[in-house]
Protein backbone atom coordinates (compact mmCIF):
# COMPACT_ATOMS: atom_id res chain seq x y z
CA UNK A 1 0.00 0.00 0.00
CA UNK A 2 1.50 3.36 -0.61
CA UNK A 3 1.89 6.49 1.57
CA UNK A 4 0.06 9.03 -0.17
CA UNK A 5 -2.97 8.63 1.22
CA UNK A 6 -2.34 10.50 4.33
CA UNK A 7 -0.46 12.95 2.57
CA UNK A 8 -2.99 14.15 0.00
CA UNK A 9 -6.15 13.95 2.48
CA UNK A 10 -5.40 16.61 4.21
CA UNK A 11 -9.00 18.89 5.12
CA UNK A 12 -9.55 16.38 8.32
CA UNK A 13 -7.15 14.38 10.33
CA UNK A 14 -6.61 11.27 8.89
CA UNK A 15 -3.86 8.14 9.03
CA UNK A 16 -2.73 4.86 7.99
CA UNK A 17 -2.13 1.87 10.26
CA UNK A 18 -1.15 -1.16 9.72
CA UNK A 19 -0.45 -4.91 11.51
CA UNK A 20 1.70 -7.04 10.86
CA UNK A 21 1.42 -11.10 11.47
CA UNK A 22 -2.24 -10.04 12.56
CA UNK A 23 -3.33 -13.73 12.16
CA UNK A 24 -1.99 -16.66 9.72
CA UNK A 25 -4.01 -18.70 6.96
CA UNK A 26 -3.76 -22.22 6.82
CA UNK A 27 -5.65 -23.38 4.43
CA UNK A 28 -5.64 -25.25 0.77
CA UNK A 29 -6.51 -24.22 -2.55
CA UNK A 30 -7.25 -26.01 -6.03
CA UNK A 31 -5.84 -25.21 -8.95
CA UNK A 32 -6.54 -27.10 -12.41
CA UNK A 33 -2.71 -27.31 -13.26
CA UNK A 34 -1.60 -28.02 -9.89
CA UNK A 35 -4.77 -29.88 -8.19
CA UNK A 36 -5.35 -29.32 -4.61
CA UNK A 37 -2.77 -28.14 -2.51
CA UNK A 38 -1.94 -26.71 1.16
CA UNK A 39 -0.83 -23.06 1.67
CA UNK A 40 0.04 -20.98 4.71
CA UNK A 41 0.64 -17.24 5.09
CA UNK A 42 1.40 -14.79 7.48
CA UNK A 43 -1.72 -12.08 7.09
CA UNK A 44 -0.81 -8.34 7.33
CA UNK A 45 -3.34 -5.13 7.59
CA UNK A 46 -3.51 -1.81 6.69
CA UNK A 47 -6.12 0.09 7.13
CA UNK A 48 -6.81 4.50 6.54
CA UNK A 49 -9.17 7.04 7.31
CA UNK A 50 -10.61 9.53 9.37
CA UNK A 51 -8.89 9.75 12.90
CA UNK A 52 -11.59 9.45 15.94
CA UNK A 53 -11.45 10.64 19.63
CA UNK A 54 -8.14 9.13 20.55
CA UNK A 55 -6.25 9.72 17.38
CA UNK A 56 -7.12 6.04 16.26
CA UNK A 57 -7.74 5.17 13.15
CA UNK A 58 -9.17 1.88 14.12
CA UNK A 59 -8.36 0.44 17.70
CA UNK A 60 -5.08 -2.25 17.25
CA UNK A 61 -6.82 -4.80 19.50
CA UNK A 62 -10.59 -4.46 17.94
CA UNK A 63 -8.80 -4.61 14.32
CA UNK A 64 -7.24 -7.45 15.22
CA UNK A 65 -9.79 -9.40 16.77
CA UNK A 66 -12.04 -8.44 13.36
CA UNK A 67 -9.85 -9.91 11.39
CA UNK A 68 -9.35 -13.47 13.55
CA UNK A 69 -13.05 -13.26 13.37
CA UNK A 70 -13.96 -13.00 9.48
CA UNK A 71 -10.78 -15.07 8.17
CA UNK A 72 -11.78 -18.17 10.79
CA UNK A 73 -15.63 -17.56 9.39
CA UNK A 74 -14.27 -17.56 5.52
CA UNK A 75 -10.80 -18.62 4.29
CA UNK A 76 -9.07 -19.99 6.84
CA UNK A 77 -8.95 -24.26 7.18
CA UNK A 78 -11.34 -23.78 4.08
CA UNK A 79 -10.68 -25.38 0.73
CA UNK A 80 -10.70 -22.28 -1.96
CA UNK A 81 -12.17 -23.06 -4.97
CA UNK A 82 -12.22 -21.11 -8.02
CA UNK A 83 -16.02 -21.44 -9.22
CA UNK A 84 -15.91 -19.97 -12.70
CA UNK A 85 -13.47 -22.55 -14.06
CA UNK A 86 -14.44 -25.40 -16.39
CA UNK A 87 -12.55 -28.08 -13.85
CA UNK A 88 -14.91 -27.44 -11.43
CA UNK A 89 -18.11 -28.87 -10.91
CA UNK A 90 -20.42 -28.87 -7.39
CA UNK A 91 -23.57 -30.47 -6.76
CA UNK A 92 -25.89 -30.12 -3.07
CA UNK A 93 -26.18 -33.64 -1.87
CA UNK A 94 -28.52 -32.77 1.13
CA UNK A 95 -26.21 -31.10 4.15
CA UNK A 96 -23.50 -31.70 2.16
CA UNK A 97 -21.76 -30.42 -0.61
CA UNK A 98 -19.65 -32.09 -3.60
CA UNK A 99 -17.23 -30.69 -5.50
CA UNK A 100 -15.81 -32.65 -8.25
CA UNK A 101 -12.22 -30.99 -9.63
CA UNK A 102 -10.37 -32.40 -12.21
CA UNK A 103 -6.59 -31.51 -12.94
CA UNK A 104 -4.55 -31.45 -15.70
CA UNK A 105 -1.07 -31.39 -13.67
CA UNK A 106 2.31 -32.20 -15.08
CA UNK A 107 3.57 -33.03 -11.48
CA UNK A 108 1.04 -36.45 -11.78
CA UNK A 109 1.34 -36.89 -15.66
CA UNK A 110 -2.38 -37.48 -16.08
CA UNK A 111 -5.52 -36.10 -16.39
CA UNK A 112 -6.07 -36.43 -12.25
CA UNK A 113 -9.56 -35.77 -10.25
CA UNK A 114 -10.30 -35.07 -6.54
CA UNK A 115 -14.06 -35.21 -5.40
CA UNK A 116 -14.69 -33.35 -2.12
CA UNK A 117 -18.25 -33.75 -0.38
CA UNK A 118 -18.47 -31.87 2.78
CA UNK A 119 -20.59 -29.77 5.34
CA UNK A 120 -21.24 -26.36 4.34
CA UNK A 121 -18.54 -23.79 4.62
CA UNK A 122 -15.87 -26.51 4.14
CA UNK A 123 -14.95 -24.65 0.67
CA UNK A 124 -14.98 -21.09 0.08
CA UNK A 125 -15.90 -20.87 -3.37
CA UNK A 126 -13.96 -17.66 -5.47
CA UNK A 127 -15.81 -16.37 -8.37
CA UNK A 128 -12.91 -16.80 -10.15
CA UNK A 129 -11.42 -18.85 -13.00
CA UNK A 130 -7.76 -19.09 -11.00
CA UNK A 131 -6.79 -18.81 -7.66
CA UNK A 132 -3.88 -17.07 -6.91
CA UNK A 133 -2.33 -15.42 -3.63
CA UNK A 134 -3.31 -12.11 -5.11
CA UNK A 135 -7.09 -13.21 -5.69
CA UNK A 136 -7.55 -14.81 -1.94
CA UNK A 137 -5.85 -11.11 -1.24
CA UNK A 138 -8.89 -8.96 -2.86
CA UNK A 139 -11.10 -11.41 -1.45
CA UNK A 140 -10.13 -10.63 2.14
CA UNK A 141 -9.87 -7.29 1.50
CA UNK A 142 -13.52 -6.97 -0.08
CA UNK A 143 -14.44 -8.96 3.47
CA UNK A 144 -12.91 -6.63 5.81
CA UNK A 145 -13.68 -3.26 4.27
CA UNK A 146 -17.62 -4.71 4.58
CA UNK A 147 -17.30 -4.87 7.89
CA UNK A 148 -15.19 -1.84 8.83
CA UNK A 149 -17.38 1.67 9.93
CA UNK A 150 -17.56 4.38 6.84
CA UNK A 151 -14.74 6.62 8.66
CA UNK A 152 -12.61 3.91 7.07
CA UNK A 153 -11.72 4.36 3.72
CA UNK A 154 -8.98 2.25 2.90
CA UNK A 155 -8.23 -1.63 3.72
CA UNK A 156 -5.36 -3.46 2.36
CA UNK A 157 -5.04 -7.30 3.54
CA UNK A 158 -1.78 -8.82 2.09
CA UNK A 159 -0.35 -12.67 2.41
CA UNK A 160 3.19 -12.83 3.10
CA UNK A 161 4.91 -16.19 2.78
CA UNK A 162 7.29 -17.65 5.18
CA UNK A 163 10.88 -17.21 3.88
CA UNK A 164 13.22 -19.88 5.50
CA UNK A 165 16.82 -19.43 5.19
CA UNK A 166 18.82 -19.97 2.39
CA UNK A 167 19.21 -23.99 2.82
CA UNK A 168 15.07 -24.15 3.62
CA UNK A 169 12.92 -26.80 2.56
CA UNK A 170 9.33 -26.69 2.31
CA UNK A 171 6.37 -28.98 1.25
CA UNK A 172 2.74 -28.43 0.74
CA UNK A 173 0.53 -30.86 2.45
CA UNK A 174 -2.94 -31.12 3.40
CA UNK A 175 -5.03 -33.69 5.89
CA UNK A 176 -7.56 -33.64 7.63
CA UNK A 177 -7.76 -34.62 11.73
CA UNK A 178 -10.88 -36.88 12.24
CA UNK A 179 -11.17 -36.26 16.03
CA UNK A 180 -10.31 -32.85 16.13
CA UNK A 181 -13.23 -30.67 17.39
CA UNK A 182 -12.31 -27.70 15.71
CA UNK A 183 -11.71 -26.73 11.84
CA UNK A 184 -9.00 -28.92 11.51
CA UNK A 185 -11.06 -31.58 10.95
CA UNK A 186 -12.19 -30.61 7.52
CA UNK A 187 -10.70 -33.01 5.47
CA UNK A 188 -9.19 -30.29 2.84
CA UNK A 189 -7.34 -28.18 4.91
CA UNK A 190 -3.52 -28.08 4.50
CA UNK A 191 -0.16 -25.86 5.22
CA UNK A 192 2.82 -24.95 3.99
CA UNK A 193 5.65 -26.29 5.70
CA UNK A 194 9.30 -26.69 6.40
CA UNK A 195 11.05 -29.97 6.88
CA UNK A 196 14.46 -29.98 9.09
CA UNK A 197 16.91 -33.20 9.56
CA UNK A 198 19.55 -33.56 11.58
CA UNK A 199 21.68 -36.19 12.10
CA UNK A 200 23.72 -36.91 15.18
CA UNK A 201 23.17 -32.93 15.90
CA UNK A 202 24.50 -31.88 12.13
CA UNK A 203 22.12 -30.50 9.60
CA UNK A 204 21.17 -33.18 6.76
CA UNK A 205 19.67 -30.55 3.82
CA UNK A 206 19.83 -33.30 1.59
CA UNK A 207 17.85 -35.52 3.55
CA UNK A 208 15.39 -32.58 4.04
CA UNK A 209 15.22 -32.20 -0.13
CA UNK A 210 14.92 -35.84 0.19
CA UNK A 211 11.84 -35.48 2.63
CA UNK A 212 10.30 -32.58 0.78
CA UNK A 213 10.15 -33.89 -3.19
CA UNK A 214 11.09 -37.61 -2.64
CA UNK A 215 8.69 -38.99 -0.30
CA UNK A 216 5.84 -36.35 -0.21
CA UNK A 217 6.55 -35.37 -3.91
CA UNK A 218 6.46 -31.76 -2.84
CA UNK A 219 2.75 -31.38 -3.21
CA UNK A 220 0.92 -34.24 -1.07
CA UNK A 221 -2.26 -35.33 0.80
CA UNK A 222 -1.19 -37.32 4.11
CA UNK A 223 -4.38 -39.42 5.20
CA UNK A 224 -4.04 -42.36 8.10
CA UNK A 225 -5.10 -45.79 6.67
CA UNK A 226 -8.36 -45.95 9.06
CA UNK A 227 -9.80 -43.05 7.09
CA UNK A 228 -9.47 -45.90 3.87
CA UNK A 229 -12.70 -46.63 2.36
CA UNK A 230 -11.68 -47.87 -0.67
CA UNK A 231 -8.72 -48.31 -2.77
CA UNK A 232 -5.42 -49.84 -2.21
CA UNK A 233 -2.57 -48.06 0.37
CA UNK A 234 0.22 -48.94 1.91
CA UNK A 235 1.21 -47.02 5.44
CA UNK A 236 5.04 -44.76 4.99
CA UNK A 237 4.82 -44.32 1.21
CA UNK A 238 3.07 -42.93 -1.71
CA UNK A 239 2.29 -44.91 -4.70
CA UNK A 240 2.87 -44.09 -7.86
CA UNK A 241 -0.23 -45.64 -9.53
CA UNK A 242 -2.73 -44.41 -12.15
CA UNK A 243 -6.17 -44.67 -9.77
CA UNK A 244 -7.96 -42.77 -6.91
CA UNK A 245 -8.15 -43.80 -3.05
CA UNK A 246 -11.74 -43.35 -1.31
CA UNK A 247 -11.33 -41.69 2.08
CA UNK A 248 -14.20 -41.15 4.60
CA UNK A 249 -14.47 -40.27 8.33
CA UNK A 250 -17.60 -38.59 10.06
CA UNK A 251 -16.43 -35.40 12.92
CA UNK A 252 -18.70 -33.07 15.09
CA UNK A 253 -19.24 -30.99 12.23
CA UNK A 254 -20.55 -33.50 9.35
CA UNK A 255 -19.00 -36.36 7.29
CA UNK A 256 -16.54 -35.41 5.17
CA UNK A 257 -15.67 -37.88 1.95
CA UNK A 258 -12.79 -37.21 -0.93
CA UNK A 259 -11.53 -39.07 -4.05
CA UNK A 260 -8.14 -38.35 -4.58
CA UNK A 261 -5.24 -39.52 -6.70
CA UNK A 262 -3.27 -42.68 -5.47
CA UNK A 263 0.32 -41.02 -6.17
CA UNK A 264 -0.69 -37.81 -4.35
CA UNK A 265 -1.35 -39.43 -1.40
CA UNK A 266 0.77 -40.63 1.75
CA UNK A 267 -0.34 -42.99 4.18
CA UNK A 268 0.61 -42.62 7.69
CA UNK A 269 -0.49 -45.66 10.20
CA UNK A 270 -1.89 -43.53 13.35
CA UNK A 271 -3.21 -40.15 13.33
CA UNK A 272 -2.79 -37.35 10.63
CA UNK A 273 -0.85 -35.26 12.97
CA UNK A 274 1.89 -33.47 12.81
CA UNK A 275 3.33 -35.29 15.87
CA UNK A 276 3.04 -38.76 13.95
CA UNK A 277 3.70 -37.42 10.46
CA UNK A 278 6.96 -36.47 11.79
CA UNK A 279 7.63 -39.70 13.84
CA UNK A 280 6.77 -41.70 10.20
CA UNK A 281 9.48 -39.55 8.83
CA UNK A 282 12.45 -39.89 11.06
CA UNK A 283 11.21 -43.94 11.31
CA UNK A 284 11.36 -43.47 7.78
CA UNK A 285 14.77 -41.70 7.41
CA UNK A 286 16.31 -43.99 9.89
CA UNK A 287 15.23 -47.46 8.15
CA UNK A 288 15.91 -46.25 4.59
CA UNK A 289 19.81 -44.81 4.66
CA UNK A 290 20.25 -47.06 7.08
CA UNK A 291 21.39 -44.56 9.84
CA UNK A 292 23.09 -45.90 13.39
CA UNK A 293 23.40 -42.24 15.01
CA UNK A 294 20.47 -40.17 16.38
CA UNK A 295 17.95 -38.85 13.75
CA UNK A 296 15.90 -35.77 14.62
CA UNK A 297 12.93 -34.32 12.51
CA UNK A 298 11.58 -31.13 12.69
CA UNK A 299 8.18 -31.30 10.77
CA UNK A 300 6.54 -27.63 10.52
CA UNK A 301 2.47 -27.86 10.58
CA UNK A 302 2.27 -24.06 8.49
CA UNK A 303 4.14 -20.93 10.53
CA UNK A 304 6.02 -21.50 13.79
CA UNK A 305 4.46 -24.82 14.85
CA UNK A 306 5.03 -28.33 14.19
CA UNK A 307 6.73 -31.63 16.23
CA UNK A 308 9.88 -32.99 17.20
CA UNK A 309 10.77 -36.58 16.64
CA UNK A 310 14.25 -38.17 17.50
CA UNK A 311 14.87 -41.90 16.79
N1 LIG B 1 -0.58 -30.95 18.98
C1 LIG B 1 -1.26 -30.70 17.82
N2 LIG B 1 -2.25 -29.81 17.82
C2 LIG B 1 -2.90 -29.52 16.67
C3 LIG B 1 -2.55 -30.19 15.47
C4 LIG B 1 -1.50 -31.16 15.50
O1 LIG B 1 -1.15 -31.80 14.48
N3 LIG B 1 -0.88 -31.37 16.69
N4 LIG B 1 -3.18 -29.85 14.31
C5 LIG B 1 -4.12 -28.93 14.25
C6 LIG B 1 -4.75 -28.57 12.92
O2 LIG B 1 -4.30 -29.44 11.91
C7 LIG B 1 -4.59 -27.10 12.48
O3 LIG B 1 -4.48 -26.96 11.09
C8 LIG B 1 -3.51 -26.30 13.11
O4 LIG B 1 -3.74 -24.95 12.80
P1 LIG B 1 -3.97 -23.80 13.89
O5 LIG B 1 -3.97 -22.53 13.13
O6 LIG B 1 -3.03 -23.94 15.04
O7 LIG B 1 -5.36 -24.13 14.45
P2 LIG B 1 -6.36 -23.16 15.09
O8 LIG B 1 -7.16 -22.55 13.98
O9 LIG B 1 -7.10 -23.98 16.07
O10 LIG B 1 -5.49 -22.04 15.81
P3 LIG B 1 -5.73 -20.48 15.83
O11 LIG B 1 -4.55 -19.91 16.55
O12 LIG B 1 -7.01 -20.27 16.52
O13 LIG B 1 -5.78 -20.03 14.38
C9 LIG B 1 -4.62 -28.29 15.47
N5 LIG B 1 -3.90 -28.60 16.65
Amino acid sequence: MDNTFSQTVNREPVGTLFIKDVDRIDCATFDPSVGVTGKSWYVDVEVGGALDDNGFVYDFSLLKKLVKKILKETVDHALLIPIKSSSVEFESAGDNERWTLSAKTKLIGNNSTWTYECPKGSVYPVRSLKITRNIIEQECTKLVRHRLPNTIQKVAVKLRKEEGDAHSTFFRYTHGITGHEGLCQRLFHGHRSRVEVFVADERRTDLERYVAHDLFGSIVHIASVDQVTSGVYEPGMRMNRDESVSLAYTGSLGTYKAEIPLSRTFFVKSFTSIESITTEVAMHLKERFHIQAPVRVHCYEGIDKGAITEV
